[in-house]
């Protein structure tokens, strides 16, 4: 599904932060989003979701396939929400309710939209486990029972198990570990590919962008500064800002080289996947 951000303004008690962007994600296209911290990226997010606060004064257009997200009433976005889009966030613990297990959080999104008896809920929430590298057995376990990987992949598979057709993740592995980063993000490719949606991909991390999409857009203070191929932009960064985030990237990359950091992970090293179980 397309989706058309158009003169897009946000600002919240009379303080300007999205400043009007316009930008678009093709159908099927995974297009990701980056910028130094409090730049705005949230609040775009946000603001397609329609789950900007509502004090944010919001004004422009934002077209998900044929729909209007600016202006629209709370039953149309919750309605949009539930089935049009996903949003897979930073930290799954936070997203994930606490006192429920693995096989109701995946679960209700489908019994809140749908009308499924209790079998083709079963079936939808165990291939969606599987299709995320679970096995059946952690649908009964609760959020704290999980590792990180594992709370996020359960994450990805209750945003996913609509087959919503726009999906956006903020931040996704910024709390994992890089090798489980890896997985995560080839989880969430194969399976947004897998079922012809787009993705708008948020990240501070250079190498998860180039792994999770073809094209970015680069915000600085609320403007998008520069646009293209992920591949040109992180090679030839045109704009100074994209320069500075990129050389502070490369830099970091080096640093994180030089004390052997990013590859200690037990699970990756050890050839064990998320479950513990032996690749
Ligand atoms: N509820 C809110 N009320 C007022 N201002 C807010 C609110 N949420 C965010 N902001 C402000 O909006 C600006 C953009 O925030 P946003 O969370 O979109 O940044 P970001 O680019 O996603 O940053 P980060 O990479 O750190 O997550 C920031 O200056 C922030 O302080």
């Amino acid at each position: 599904m397309s989706v058309n951000l158009e003169d897009l303004r946000i600002s919240i008690a009379g303080r300007s932060i999205v400043k009007g962007i316009s930008m678009r994600v093709g159908d099927g296209e995974r297009v990701g989003l980056i910028g130094a911290s409090g730049s705005g990226k949230s609040m775009i997010a946000k603001a397609c979701l329609g789950l900007l606060p509502s004090v944010a004064d919001v004004r422009g257009s934002i077209r998900i396939g044929q729909q209007e997200i600016v202006g629209a009433d709370e039953r149309k976005l919750a309605g949009i929400r539930g089935s049009a889009t996903g949003l897979v966030v930073q930290n799954p613990a936070a997203a994930l309710n606490p006192v429920k297990r693995v096989f109701d959080q995946v679960a209700l999104p489908l019994t809140l939209h749908y009308q499924l008896d209790r079998e083709q809920i079963r079936t939808r929430v165990i291939d969606m486990l599987r299709r995320v590298g679970l096995t059946e057995t952690i649908a009964d376990k609760f959020p704290h029972q999980l590792s990180g990987g594992q709370q996020q992949r359960v994450a990805i598979a209750t945003a996913l198990v609509t087959s919503p057709k726009f999906i956006i993740a903020d931040e996704p592995t910024t709390s994992l570990d890089s090798i489980t980063q890896q997985q995560i993000v080839d989880v969430l490719v194969s399976l947004v590919d897998d079922s012809g949606a787009s993705m708008l991909f948020i990240t501070h991390d250079f190498s998860v962008l180039s792994r999770a999409t073809t094209r970015c857009a680069v915000l600085d203070e609320g403007v998008l500064v520069e646009e293209g191929s992920t591949h040109d932009l992180l090679r030839e960064p045109k704009h100074p800002v994209t320069r500075i985030l990129v050389n502070a990237a490369t830099e970091l990359t080096f640093q994180r080289n030089a004390v052997g950091q990013g590859i200690t992970d037990g699970q990756g090293v050890h050839g064990r996947n998320d479950e513990g179980a032996a690749r």
